[in-house]
């Protein structure tokens, strides 16, 4: 049995390096392809800790996430080139070897700091995830905070930003990366919380590990323990090569008595009276170390989904109990029950009572439709961070992860509608033999509703528009689906066919009236043939049809929101 190294000896354990060089690379971002990265000749070697200085804008997040070769979409090498161990980019080989840990954290803020860790050494296939998270925790000297939740910005705060911090590039750390590049690693920390995320840098350039960061003022024990610096200003390199010779080289005098280096030249290469800024020694390229394997098999398919599966139930369980959700639901029922109450029950039937009826049967899917809508919009954008990066290191596959974020919230959501609805459906007096085809006219209806969420949010990850898009949407199709105007344009009413709802509304409305007669001015009616309230549309179909197109809706949803989830997450 595999035994996991202890800290000591993982210490002196040798990692193989990847080392990165850039050669007269020009960078153009956004649509216009604007270049931000000028001419830029440079590297990072294995085993050394090369850091990028520059005021902000002057591109340093441009060059690491050029190097990185994850945002293909944003940034492009309009000239030259950057080489892995003297090699092009090659997705396959390279990408899981280089970690990226980007200014923003990219955490799920329910997991606890051991779980966060756990859940990444599991999914990149060790033997034994809990033990390498502990080993991990303890040397990023997490252990204190093991146990406790992430924390969001707005929810809870349960770890301070440093161990977050350091969470974050824990979790890289464990793909046993040849290259790690941070960008401001150290940024909103104090000065003790930086000097301990600089000596976990340093540490792992002594492994063997190419690491390059940027960093935010430095100190001078920081600057001077860099291996390499490139310093840069507008997009081009001011100096590029030994820190200690960056003075010398660019500026007209040593720093101030008490001002930091890394200050005082960032003075020195934004101010109009610096040397001509264009020193540059040839960047190190030496001591690289060939790779020739991939940084381990990835997990099956299984075994991914599973360790995803039990990942998204413990990051997202508290969604699922939120005491406002649930309150909401249940008054909402409640409500129901009581404005109901006994209606259904009443013999004989008259028009007024099919009418009220009628409205408990298209009000219960409406609000249903409306409120796991917009439960599920919130599905993926909230996931999008973490899962992007995640498939840039090559972690798992979108199928897995899809099934896995998808069917807890379905068995769970989804349920609730028909569980809930037996709050009215006795009090109200509807047909008891066929509370069962009630229900699973709704858990469709839920089904179609959620899906039709999860398919606007993974194509549309900002909310505010996908919150409009969905109302828009269930109005529109409602409007036109001839809920509450006959004469609906021909050219329009292809559009009504999209409301789901309709069909769950034909459905109950069936189910319960099913060979029911009410008191009519010819004495006596049937509902479904003759009640003016029931339109011919929803009278032609029969209940099996009804459910058969609200299962087509859902299906259709989905395989739409699996595709729109790929795109965005590329
Ligand atoms: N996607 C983009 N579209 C348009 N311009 C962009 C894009 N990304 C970056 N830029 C521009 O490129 C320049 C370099 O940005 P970059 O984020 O690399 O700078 P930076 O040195 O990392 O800055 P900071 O220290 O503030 O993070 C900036 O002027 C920025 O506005």
């Amino acid at each position: 049995m595999c035994r996991p190294a202890s800290l000591a000896e993982q210490k002196q354990e040798q990692t193989a390096g990847l080392s990165v060089q850039w050669q007269d690379l020009t960078v153009g971002v956004g649509p216009k392809r604007v270049p931000v990265l000028r001419n830029l000749t440079g590297g990072a070697s294995a085993g050394a800790l090369t850091a990028v200085l520059g005021p902000s804008g002057s591109g340093k997040s441009t060059l690491l996430g050029t190097v990185s070769a994850r945002f293909p979409s944003q940034l492009r090498v309009l000239r030259g080139s950057v080489r892995y161990d003297g090699e092009a980019w090659d997705r396959s080989r390279h990408k899981r070897r280089v970690a990226f840990v980007e200014q923003e954290d990219a955490l799920l803020k329910d997991l606890t700091v051991r779980q966060t860790l756990t859940f990444a050494a599991a999914l990149r296939g060790e033997p034994d995830p809990a033990a390498r998270a502990s080993l991990m925790l303890h040397e990023l000297n997490l252990d204190k905070c093991a146990d406790q939740a992430i924390g969001g910005a707005n929810i809870r705060r349960e770890i301070s930003g440093g161990q977050r911090r350091r969470v974050s590039i824990g979790h890289e750390l464990l793909l046993d990366p040849g290259l790690v590049l941070l960008d401001e690693p150290t940024s909103g920390l104090d000065s003790h919380a930086a000097a301990k995320i600089f000596r976990i840098l340093k540490d792992l350039s002594t492994r063997g590990v190419a690491v390059l960061a940027t960093l935010h003022q430095p100190t001078d024990a920081m600057f001077l323990g860099f291996d390499s610096l490139l310093l840069l200003r507008d997009g081009e390199a001011s100096y590029a090569g030994d820190p200690q010779n960056a003075v010398a080289a660019i500026a007209p005098k040593p720093p101030p008595k008490g001002m930091p280096i890394a200050d005082y030249l960032m003075e020195v290469i934004c101010g109009d009276d610096a040397k001509q800024a264009t020193a540059r020694e040839a960047a190190a390229t030496t001591g690289t170390i060939s790779i020739s394997e991939e940084a381990g098999p990835a997990l099956p398919w299984l075994s991914q989904f599973i360790i995803l599966l039990k990942r998204c139930f413990l990051a997202h369980r508290l969604d699922l109990v939120d005491p406002m959700l649930l309150a909401n639901m249940f008054s909402v029922m409640l409500l129901s029950a009581t404005l109901w109450s006994g209606q259904g029950s009443k013999r004989p039937r008259t028009e007024t009572s099919v009418r009220d009826i009628s409205g408990l049967l298209f009000l219960s899917p409406v609000y249903w439709a409306f409120q796991l809508m917009i439960l599920a919009l919130y599905t993926f954008p909230a996931d999008r961070v973490v899962v992007t990066k995640e498939r840039a290191a090559g972690l798992y596959s979108i199928s897995a992860y899809f099934l896995a974020r998808t069917s807890v919230d379905t068995l769970t959501i989804v349920l609730m509608s028909p569980l809930l609805s037996l709050i009215y459906y006795f009090a109200a007096g509807l047909r008891p033999s066929e509370v069962g085809w009630h229900l699973l006219t709704l858990f469709l209806n839920s089904l179609c509703a959620h899906s039709a969420g999860l398919c606007i949010g993974a194509w549309i990850m900002n909310l505010k528009r996908a919150t409009t898009l969905q109302t828009v949407f269930m109005l529109a199709t409602m409007m036109c689906g001839g809920f509450y105007v006959r004469g609906v344009p021909v050219w329009l009413k292809w559009f009504g066919d999209l409301s789901f709802t309709r069909y769950a509304y034909g459905a109950l409305l069936k189910i319960e009236y099913k060979g029911a007669h009410y008191d009519c001015a010819a004495g006596r009616c049937t509902v479904l043939r003759e009640s003016a309230l029931i339109d011919a549309r929803i009278r032609r179909s029969s209940v099996g049809a009804d459910l058969a197109v609200l299962a087509g809706f859902a299906v259709a949803f989905r395989l739409l929101a699996f595709f729109g989830l790929k795109r965005n997450t590329h």
